[in-house]
């Protein structure tokens, strides 16, 4: 089966400035993929060349085995997209949007679900320009999903939702994945991508520094030292157990051993602290979070 998305050498700049530098990533068939990175990586950019909305300098980009720019035609039928800004027309109704945007498709959704589904039947009859930031974002989404599509691009989907709303919307994405649909996100929560997606890709000024699985990127556990001036143990602690790496936070310090740690390396820790008297920091062995990541990741020069 062929990748749900192939994106090669991808290339491209505004006014001749590089904002997106030979990226290569591939997404499988029914599979949530989040694209990471901080404000200006090229994410968007890059979401937009994937959408057909922007067109590279260079690189090839295809999307269910079709190549994006010679089979448009055929790609707009089978695949969503929701933009960051929601682009939608603000006169008309959120129905009459939705049901516009239904009768463009061959085997559209029912809008009446659909709408329900994602909390806007009370706001059927509100004219866009009328509705909150919020109920905006969900009619973006249905506009992209009504189509029933295979592939689904969805551009911060959950920027500006209430909690709710948003555990609402992580539930939707999940039942589109599990129906064999396969979405491409981005998101600067970590938290969304830690729930939602199988694959990880990290942007950072254009090219990417990670990509794959959250799972095995996060590279198991690590031991946490956590109390008032806990990150400045760092330079003492290093010279007492130079074998393990160290990360610093105010009040924090990670201690990695470059494997999964154990408790044995626990123990070891806790003897360290106890011949140089440190009694003030908590000590705890837990799987790394995919911010930890983000952060050694996007912090590192
Ligand atoms: N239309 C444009 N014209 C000129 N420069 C642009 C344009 N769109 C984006 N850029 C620049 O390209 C770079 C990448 O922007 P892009 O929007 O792809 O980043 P992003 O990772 O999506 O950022 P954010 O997280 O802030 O949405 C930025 O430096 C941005 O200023």
């Amino acid at each position: 089966m062929p990748h749900a998305l192939e994106v090669d050498r991808l290339v491209m700049s505004y006014a001749g400035r590089r904002v997106v530098d030979h990226v290569s990533f591939a997404v499988a068939p029914g599979t949530v993929a989040a694209i990471l990175g901080p404000n200006g990586a090229g994410k968007t950019t890059t979401v937009e060349c994937c959408e057909g909305l922007r067109a590279p300098d260079s690189g090839t980009i295809r999307l269910l085995g079709l190549d994006r720019q010679s089979d448009d035609a055929e790609l707009r039928r089978r695949v969503g997209v929701m933009l960051q800004d929601g682009g939608l027309p603000q006169s008309p109704t959120a129905s009459a949007v939705l049901t516009h945007v239904s009768r463009l498709h061959e085997r559209p959704r029912d809008v009446g679900e659909l709408m329900d589904i994602l909390g806007l039947t009370p706001h059927g009859r509100t004219r866009v320009r009328h509705m909150s930031g919020g109920q905006r974002q969900r009619l973006a989404l249905a506009c992209a999903l009504v189509g029933n599509p295979e592939l689904v691009f969805l551009d911060e989907p959950s920027a500006g939702l209430d909690p709710a709303s948003r555990r609402d919307m992580h539930e939707l994405i999940r039942d589109l994945a599990s129906h064999g649909t396969t979405v491409v996100l981005t998101t600067h929560l970590m938290t969304e991508a830690e729930a939602l997606a199988d694959q990880v890709v990290v942007l950072r000024s254009g090219t990417i520094l990670a990509d794959g699985p959250a799972a095995s990127l996060l590279g198991g556990r690590s031991m946490w030292l956590e109390g008032p001036g806990a990150g400045s143990l760092e330079e003492r602690l290093a010279a007492e157990l130079p074998g393990f790496t160290y990360r610093a936070q105010p009040d924090q310090l990670e201690v990695r051993t470059g494997t999964d740690a154990t408790p044995a390396d626990l123990a070891l820790l806790a003897h360290a602290l106890t011949r140089l008297d440190i009694d003030s920091v908590s000590v705890s062995l837990r799987p790394r979070s995919l911010e930890d990541l983000y952060f050694d990741l996007v912090e590192a020069r």
